[in-house]
């Protein structure tokens, strides 16, 4: 492949608030350039987990190469490098717009601009990138391109006159799209004679051959064969197979500065080869790695526990598998005296969490009960020394602390004007700073709030989507920790106190959310035979209570008549009702039970 003089590659990305197009548009981008045949064009063709495409969201970036003769005759390879795009996965999109020289921006045409887009057009701003605007489905009634483009030049600052109007579903303007790649995108630099540096912009375990990493070459040349180091890892490997995404793999002998490609060499797990990492020649390696390696820290936890105690090890192994494919999946064994054995996980955020929570119990066959996601609280003791806590039952007893901080992040929210009103109580009921407020046009509004995150990781975005029917959008980043009030709020169940249960709340707090919790545990929990106590309290300080009464419940009364049949039916349905519940001394919790924090 390396006939293509680096003047005639282009690498983009697209960028595109969710919905927007993005992954239609890469299709007909595929098409046109004869890269896959019409035949085999499935449909998104990117998005090749099943859960992604259920859920309509692109979780894993991935590569294609296309060849395109373009206007003036000349023969372009044009490398596109698919982003994830969510808000959990902003390192990675980071890392492979450091892959490219330019940017699509996608903006539909009869919606405009979103937190999103936003998002990641400063990303793309922060790695230089040439960003050419396109405003998709004009073939929709309400598109308005001009207002979108003057949209665009206001609030992003960019200029809109070269911008393209396209309709992805309609296959319109993907024509000017690609030339706009070659005569706008500029090419990479020629640094062939420097060492080999290539960037790794994604990775994902294969059971056969181990890690596929794919990368760009930055610098230098890489072949088939050769020995290399990974900069960060320090771990070496000899590359099996080296090979371009066209866009299915296909091997190659070498791949040389501005080429996009993968390589497989027996590496056991992505974390022996991250995202961001830099890849040398063991035998003339480049003395420094470039820039912007972070290793993806986890924001979010919770405890993850088998329903049924034998799963227990099944569990740890599928945490082992999924970590092999997965290196921001961190997890520990943890002991709950409510739950028994599980472990606690760590995760990059909401999404994140929900998407492993769904494999395992997909792909792995467990049946989990999930504890309320919880935040790194900073706990510094009365003796000075500083303590992390992901997990709130492990809070240090009042008379050891002296103060607890807790992660902020910067919430960036747009949304039509007449939710302003419903979104700023919002943000104030979740303990937010309002930071700013800004018209854009057409009545759209941005909300910039700090927020503690732990109110974030709750319920907050579906609660924005709701007080906003749908409309507005958000984007959050961290922004530090500061000191709050906080106090450990325990529940007690049938006088047990129930470690999985314990949040962190601020004071002011407390009372309110004690009570709520209650009730709402009162609604969740089945009646038993007794009746049963509910409290909420701060240390020994009851602050809500709440029972249940007792109640006898014999399903067969219904089934005077003697059909054997039927009765062991009714027996059957109600062993069933009782998976999906712990039991917590004598009393039948269900899962339901304990995500009831995040519903106050
Ligand atoms: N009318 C119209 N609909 C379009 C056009 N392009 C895409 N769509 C539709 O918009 C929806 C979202 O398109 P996708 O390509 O899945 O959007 P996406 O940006 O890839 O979404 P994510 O993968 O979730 O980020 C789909 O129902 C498409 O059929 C267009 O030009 N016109």
């Amino acid at each position: 492949m390396t006939d293509v003089p680096i003047s005639r590659i282009r690498n983009f990305s697209i960028i595109a608030h969710i919905d927007h197009g993005k992954s239609t548009l890469a299709d007909r981008l595929l098409q046109k350039t004869g890269t896959v045949s019409d035949r085999d064009m499935k449909a998104q063709f990117l998005d090749t987990m099943d859960l992604e495409r259920e859920r309509g969201i692109t979780i894993k970036l991935q590569a294609a190469r296309m060849n395109y003769t373009a206007r003036d005759g000349n023969e372009y390879v044009l490398n596109l490098i698919d982003t994830p795009g969510h808000v959990d996965f902003s390192y990675e999109v980071s890392r492979s717009l450091a892959a490219c020289e330019g940017a699509l921006l996608v903006v539909d045409a009869s919606q405009g601009v979103e937190a999103q887009t936003l998002a990641n057009v400063y990303l793309a701003l922060e790695n230089d990138l040439e960003i050419i605007p396109v405003l998709n489905k004009i073939d929709l009634p309400g598109a308005d391109p001009d207002r979108i483009k003057q949209e665009i030049e206001e609030i992003v600052g960019l200029d809109c006159s070269a911008a393209v109007l396209a309709s992805a579903k309609e296959g319109v303007g993907i024509e000017e799209i690609l030339e706009s790649i070659v005569y706008l995108v500029p090419p990479p630099q020629e640094t062939l004679d420097q060492p080999l540096r290539a960037l790794i912009f994604d990775s994902y375990y294969d059971s056969y051959r181990g890690v596929i990493v794919y990368f760009r070459v930055m610098d230098g040349r890489v072949c088939q064969g050769d020995r290399v180091r990974l900069m960060a890892s320090g771990k070496e490997y000899e590359i099996d197979e080296l090979g371009v995404l066209s866009p299915t793999q296909k091997p190659v002998d070498e791949l040389h500065a501005g080429e996009v490609g993968y390589f497989s060499a027996a590496i056991k797990a992505v974390e022996d080869a991250r995202v961001g990492d830099t890849i040398t020649l063991v035998k003339a390696p480049a003395k420094q790695a470039l820039p912007g390696y972070v290793e993806a820290k986890p924001m979010v936890f919770c405890g993850l526990f088998p329903t049924d105690s034998d799963q227990f090890e099944d569990l740890r192994e599928a945490l082992d598998k999924l970590r092999l494919s997965d290196a921001a999946l961190q997890y520990e064994p943890e002991t709950s005296s409510a739950m028994g054995f599980g472990f606690r996980c760590g995760f990059l955020g909401l999404l994140h969490m929900e998407i492993v929570q769904e494999r395992l119990e997909r792909e792995y066959g467990l049946d989990l009960i999930t504890t309320a996601p919880s935040v790194i609280y900073r706990v510094t003791k009365i003796n000075g020394e500083v303590v992390e806590i992901d997990n709130p039952s492990l809070l240090p007893p009042p008379q050891e602390r002296e103060k607890i901080a807790e992660p902020y992040v910067k919430v960036e929210m747009i949304t039509p004007e007449e939710f302003v009103g419903p979104l700023m109580e919002l943000a104030q009921s979740r303990r937010g700073d309002f930071k700013d407020m800004q018209y854009l046009t057409q009545g759209r509004t941005t909300l910039v709030y700090e927020i503690p995150l732990a109110e974030v990781v709750s319920d907050f975005f579906d609660q924005m989507k709701s007080r906003s029917r749908g409309y507005a959008s958000m984007e959050y980043q961290l922004v530090g920790y500061r000191d709050n009030a906080l106090v450990r709020l325990d529940v007690l169940i049938n006088g047990d106190p129930v470690d999985s249960l314990a949040t962190i709340v601020h004071r002011d707090k407390a009372y309110y959310v004690g009570r709520a919790l209650v009730e709402k545990l009162k609604e969740l929990i089945p009646r038993h035979q007794f009746k049963i106590p509910l409290q909420a309290s701060i240390g020994s300080r009851v602050v809500a209570s709440e029972s249940i009464p007792a109640l006898r419940k014999d399903v067969l009364a219904k089934c005077y008549g003697g059909d054997i049949s039927r009765k062991k039916k009714l027996l059957q349905k109600q062993k069933e009702g009782k998976k999906r519940l712990k039991s917590i001394g004598t009393v039948d919790v269900p899962q339901s039970a304990f995500m009831a924090v995040l519903r106050l």
